[in-house]
């Protein structure tokens, strides 16, 4: 990586001064990249009659994407700050112009802060300049929204949705001079059925939704249906081509699970989503689509899950009423019950991916597997390819596995979260055009558990003979139809076997689609290869940006965040 100093050697200079921060000189630069200051300390030693003038610099820099406003300092702050220095700081009475720049401050566990460098002087039409300068580079970066609707879903988690909007982003939004329509949602799918028809959407460059993954769900559904009648795209049929959607989307988490937030961001803060919203990031972002014979199902961005997921998911919905603590007792009971269930998965393998859901390569920000993006024609060639194999292989390309599984589940990234920090499929990718379909096939309880218990640590989860992984590009699930089936022949673990009855197998699961229960085991996957973009970057190497240019702003704050 290039150090941010040799950017600033080798571009050219817009603007350098002499100005005062924190009541030492600094020499300030800035080119159509970088703003840079280092100190001056004069130390003038007098030795052999020869005055010496030293310079040692402490140097900062910030990128200019990084900026988020710059602007006249306040009158009335500059004094009160002036006042309350001590004579020893005196230069800064000198200096009675300022100008403040604020900019993004990467913290602990991939967070950002808004932080304010204020740079003094004698001379206001010199500190006017450099806000003029540095405004008209903010201005060159096309890429930052402007105008932005946001949707508030004021019962999401818990129920701060709108205090954490107007609090902690709104004002961050008004110094970016971001403009604002905000729609509180009075009821469950208001802000999707508004996305779908009424929203005039040419006004806006993007749009947030503070709330949970349920809230967000909502928005990618009516940003999805819009774009596609708008383009005139039937997004019922299985194989249609879907068109992506122009607008950005930003997450505000705001919910109780906040899942997509922290696979696109590494953190669930609202400060640093919506910083990142101003900034103007882009992550693309697949999204499945799933269908039931011709019929249109829902749209999944991270996992789609039959039998044990399914399972939890629908016995969490019938105690709802212990709030969060549902999820843990409903995935007791649903370990306990150790059902399994029977069916037909077919899958397309994703042949020319570059990734492999065992290769350890994590999706992180500028992950090139997702950048290798495959074009619609490499899909379809890859489709022809094998197609002619079909002529010798009855199965056209598709690979079928018939069996009887406890769980089948379908992510499209990691899925990590607090809790299973490698997530379902630690090397699965936000944007390569494919999911990653897990299958776990029938096992005794205690073998179950242990693969459970290795999305904890950082072992292999895939490393059992009954579970195996395949990148795929589509995959249909066909349940099969039989009559309850007993789990005698199960090699006996000592967990079952402290049983005395034995467990049947009911004959369908449910499918858990982002957490939305779908109402057919039957379905039809096809993965549609960035369809939406975010207003995020992925999950920084942090350390290793920190570490490549000392000459930074970025420093880490104390441990206590
Ligand atoms: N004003 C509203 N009143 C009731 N429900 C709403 C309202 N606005 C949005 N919703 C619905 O609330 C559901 C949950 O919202 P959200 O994801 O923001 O919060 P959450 O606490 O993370 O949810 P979950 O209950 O899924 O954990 C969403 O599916 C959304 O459709």
């Amino acid at each position: 990586m290039t150090r941010l100093s040799d950017i600033m050697e080798t571009q050219g200079k817009l603007l350098y001064s002499k100005l005062f921060h924190k009541h030492r000189q600094v020499e300030v630069a800035l080119n159509c990249s970088i703003l840079s200051w280092k100190e001056i300390e004069r130390s003038r030693k007098r030795s052999s009659g020869i005055s010496n003038s030293a310079e040692t610099a402490h140097s900062h820099a910030v990128q200019v994407c990084e900026i988020v406003s710059v602007c006249k300092t306040d009158e009335q702050e500059n004094t009160k700050t002036r006042r309350s220095r001590t004579n020893a700081e005196q230069p800064s009475q000198l200096y009675p112009h300022a100008f403040t720049v604020s900019c993004v401050r990467r913290t602990r566990q991939h967070r950002w802060r808004c932080s304010d460098v204020t740079f003094h002087s004698a001379n206001q039409g010199l500190c006017e300049q450099w806000i003029q300068v540095i405004n008209e580079q903010l201005s060159l970066l096309t890429n930052r929204p402007k105008s932005l609707l946001v949707y508030i879903n004021p019962f999401g988690g818990k129920r701060h949705g709108k205090r954490i909007y107007e609090r902690k982003v709104a004002p961050l939004f008004g110094r970016a001079c971001i403009s604002t329509d905000v729609i509180v949602t009075e009821r469950a799918n208001h802000a999707r059925d508004h996305l779908k028809t009424e929203a005039n959407l040419d006004k806006y460059d993007g749009v947030v939704c503070v709330g949970g993954d349920g809230m967000f769900s909502e928005i990618l559904h009516g940003l999805i249906t819009r774009t596609q009648t708008d383009s005139g795209v039937d997004q019922k049929q299985p194989d249609a081509e879907l068109v992506p959607c122009s607008l950005h989307i930003g997450i505000i988490p705001a919910g109780s699970t906040d899942c997509i937030c922290f696979a696109t961001v590494g953190t669930n803060d609202p400060v640093t989503s919506a910083l990142h919203i101003i900034v103007g990031d882009s992550q693309p972002m697949d999204v499945c689509s799933v269908h039931h014979n011709d019929t249109f199902l829902r749209y999944s961005v991270s996992l789609l899950g039959y039998g044990f997921y399914g399972d939890v998911l629908t016995n969490s919905e019938r105690t709802r009423f212990l709030g969060p603590a549902r999820y843990d007792l409903s995935g007791l009971k649903t370990f306990l019950s150790h059902n399994y269930y029977e069916g037909t998965v077919s899958f397309l393998p994703a042949e020319n991916n570059v990734g492999d859901p065992r290769d350890k390569l994590q999706c992180r920000s500028g992950c090139p597997i997702c950048q290798h993006k495959p074009s619609s024609k490499d899909v379809q060639c890859e489709m022809s390819e094998k197609k002619e194999k079909s002529d010798e292989d009855v199965s056209g390309g598709w690979r079928a596995i018939r069996g009887r599984f406890i769980a089948i589940n379908a992510a499209s990234m990691s899925c990590a979260c607090p809790r299973s920090p490698q997530g379902l499929s630690p090397s699965a990718h936000l944007a390569d055009g494919t999911t990653d379909l897990i299958l776990v096939r029938k096992c005794s309880r205690l073998d179950f558990f242990r693969h459970l218990l290795r999305h904890t640590n950082k072992e292999d989860q895939f490393d059992h003979s009954f579970v195996e992984v395949h990148r795929v590009r589509k995959f249909r699930f066909q349940p099969q139809q039989h009559e309850l089936v007993s789990l005698e022949d199960l090699s006996v673990s000592p967990i079952s076997s402290a049983q005395t009855t034995y467990n049947y197998s009911t004959s369908h699961s449910r499918w858990s689609c982002d957490g939305e229960i779908l109402p057919h085991a039957a379905i039809q996957v096809s993965v549609q290869c960035q369809l939406i973009r975010l207003f995020a970057r992925g999950i920084e190497e942090q350390q290793q940006c920190l570490l490549e240019d000392p000459c930074t702003l970025w420093a880490l704050e104390p441990s206590t965040h």
